[in-house]
C-alpha cells in the first residue's frame, strides 16, 4: 500500500469508530477484508487510526471542523488536521492518485483552541484533572496525546531482568532497564514479532507497563500466605505477583470469560494460579489483590477511545462498583490482612475517595500507603492503596 492508500483506509477504520465501533474491532474487519495489506501496511494504519484518537478534539479542530462532538467529527477532517499538526506532506499523501485520499481544499487556520480541545481533553473532565493533578494536570493530559512505551516485564523467577536485556540486545531487539521496577525492560520504538522470540514462548517476559509492575513491588509478601486476585482479568497483577513471591495466586472474576487466557500464560510463565470461582469458600485471606474496573484515564495513551466515550454517569457507575469491590474485598480478608487496592486512573473520585469512604465505612480498615505515577515516571497512570484490616 502506498502512504497514501495507507491513510485512506485509516479514514475508513477511524469513520466507523466515531460512528461508535470499537477500535480494535474496526481494525480487524478491516484486515480481514484488506487481504492484500501486509504486516507494516496494518501497523501503519493502526498507528494513524490510533494516534488520531489521542488528538481527536485538536486534529478536528485544527482539520477545519471547530470545536465538535465526535460523532459529528468527519473522518477525513480529523486525519488531515492530525497529519497536519505531526508535520506530514498533506499534497503528498492527499492526491487522489490510485486508493490515496482525494485532494484536499487549504486547511483554514483555525484560531487559538480553547482548553478542552488543546489539552484533548472532553470540557467535563478538565476540572477532576485538576482536582487530581493541580499543576501537574495540563502536562500529563498533553502526554496522554502521545504514544506509549513497549515495555516489557521479566519473569524474575526464570530469568534476571539483566540477563533479559542481554538476550533481547543480542537478538537486535534494543531494550534497556526501566527506573521504576526491578523486572521492568524498556524497548526502544515499537519492535514487532516479540511474541514469536524464543524468551517469550519460553515464559522469561511478558508485556505489562512498568507502572502495574511497580504496584505488584509495592504489595506485602510473607511466605505461605493466602493470596487472591479478586478482579484477575487477563492476569497481568496475577503472574507478576506469583513470580515475585514464588507463592500460589487463586485468581477470581466476576467475568470468567476475561481470564480465559490465564491457564495458558501461567503454563508459561511457570505460575501457579488457582482458579477461584467462590472466594467465599476459600476465605479468609491473608492478602487481596483488588485490581478494580475504573475509567482507564491513566492508561488512554494505550486505549485513546476510552477517553471520549467515559461520561460522568460511567464515572458514577464504576465508583459504586469499587466501592462494592472493596467491601467484599474486606469481607474475605482475616483481620490483619491486607488489600491492594489499584487503578489505572488519575482521577481522585476513583482513587483516594475511594479509600477514604471504605475507611468511613469500615472502622477496621485503614490505609498504610499509598502510591501512584505518571507518564513522567516513563510509565502510565496508576494508583495503589494498600489498606490493612484492623486485629479486633
Ligand atoms: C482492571 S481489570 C483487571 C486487570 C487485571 N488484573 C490485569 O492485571 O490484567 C478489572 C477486572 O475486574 C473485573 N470486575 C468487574 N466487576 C467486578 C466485580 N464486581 N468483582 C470482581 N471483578 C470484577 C472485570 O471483569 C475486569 O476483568
Amino acid at each position: 500500500m502506498t502512504p497514501g492508500a495507507r491513510v485512506q483506509a485509516a479514514i475508513e477504520v477511524l469513520d466507523q469508530v466515531l460512528r461508535g465501533a470499537a477500535a480494535e474491532r474496526a481494525l480487524t474487519a478491516w484486515a480481514r477484508g484488506a487481504r492484500y495489506a501486509g504486516s507494516k501496511d496494518r501497523a501503519a494504519v493502526r498507528d494513524h487510526v490510533f494516534d488520531a484518537l489521542r488528538r481527536l478534539r485538536s486534529a478536528a479542530w485544527a482539520g477545519g471542523q471547530g470545536d465538535v462532538a465526535p460523532s459529528g467529527m468527519s473522518a477525513r477532517a480529523v486525519m488531515a488536521g492530525l497529519l497536519a499538526g505531526l508535520g506530514a506532506d498533506l499534497a503528498a499523501l492527499f492526491d487522489g492518485q490510485g486508493h490515496a485520499p482525494a485532494p484536499l481544499d487549504p486547511l483554514p487556520d483555525p484560531g487559538p483552541a480553547p482548553a478542552g480541545v488543546r489539552l484533548d481533553l472532553p470540557d467535563w473532565l478538565l476540572p477532576l484533572f485538576t482536582d487530581a493533578l493541580g499543576p501537574d494536570a495540563e502536562a500529563v493530559a498533553l502526554a496522554l496525546r502521545d504514544r506509549a512505551p513497549v515495555i516489557l516485564r521479566a519473569n524474575t523467577a526464570r530469568i534476571d531482568r539483566d540477563a533479559l536485556v542481554a538476550a533481547l540486545l543480542s537478538g537486535g531487539v534494543a531494550a534497556a532497564a526501566h527506573p521504576l521496577s526491578p523486572s521492568a525492560v524498556l524497548l526502544a520504538g515499537a519492535p514487532r514479532g516479540l511474541q514469536g522470540l524464543p524468551a517469550f514462548t519460553e515464559g522469561l517476559f511478558e508485556f505489562q507497563d512498568a507502572g502495574s509492575q511497580a504496584l505488584v513491588d509495592r504489595l506485602p509478601f510473607a511466605s505461605g500466605a493466602r493470596i487472591l486476585d479478586l478482579c484477575a482479568g487477563g492476569g497481568g497483577k496475577a503472574l507478576a505477583y506469583a513470580a515475585r513471591s514464588g507463592e500460589p495466586v487463586h485468581v477470581h472474576d466476576a467475568d470468567p470469560s476475561r481470564m480465559r487466557d490465564l491457564p495458558a500464560r501461567a503454563a508459561r510463565a511457570g505460575a501457579d494460579l488457582r482458579p477461584c470461582p467462590d472466594p467465599e469458600a476459600v476465605a479468609p485471606f491473608d492478602g487481596i489483590i483488588a485490581d478494580v474496573p475504573c475509567s482507564g484515564s491513566g492508561s488512554w495513551r494505550r486505549a485513546p477511545e476510552a477517553k471520549w466515550r467515559l461520561t460522568p454517569d460511567r464515572l458514577s457507575d464504576l465508583q459504586a462498583t469499587q466501592d462494592a469491590i472493596l467491601d467484599r474485598a474486606r469481607s474475605l480478608l482475616r483481620p490483619g490482612g491486607w488489600i491492594g487496592y489499584m487503578t489505572c486512573s488519575l482521577l481522585a473520585s476513583e482513587n483516594d475517595d475511594r479509600v477514604a469512604a471504605a475507611s468511613r465505612r469500615h472502622g477496621d480498615l485503614q490505609c498504610d500507603a499509598t502510591w501512584r505515577c505518571m507518564p513522567r515516571d516513563g510509565a502510565d497512570g496508576f494508583f495503589l492503596a494498600i489498606l490493612r484490616r484492623g486485629q479486633g
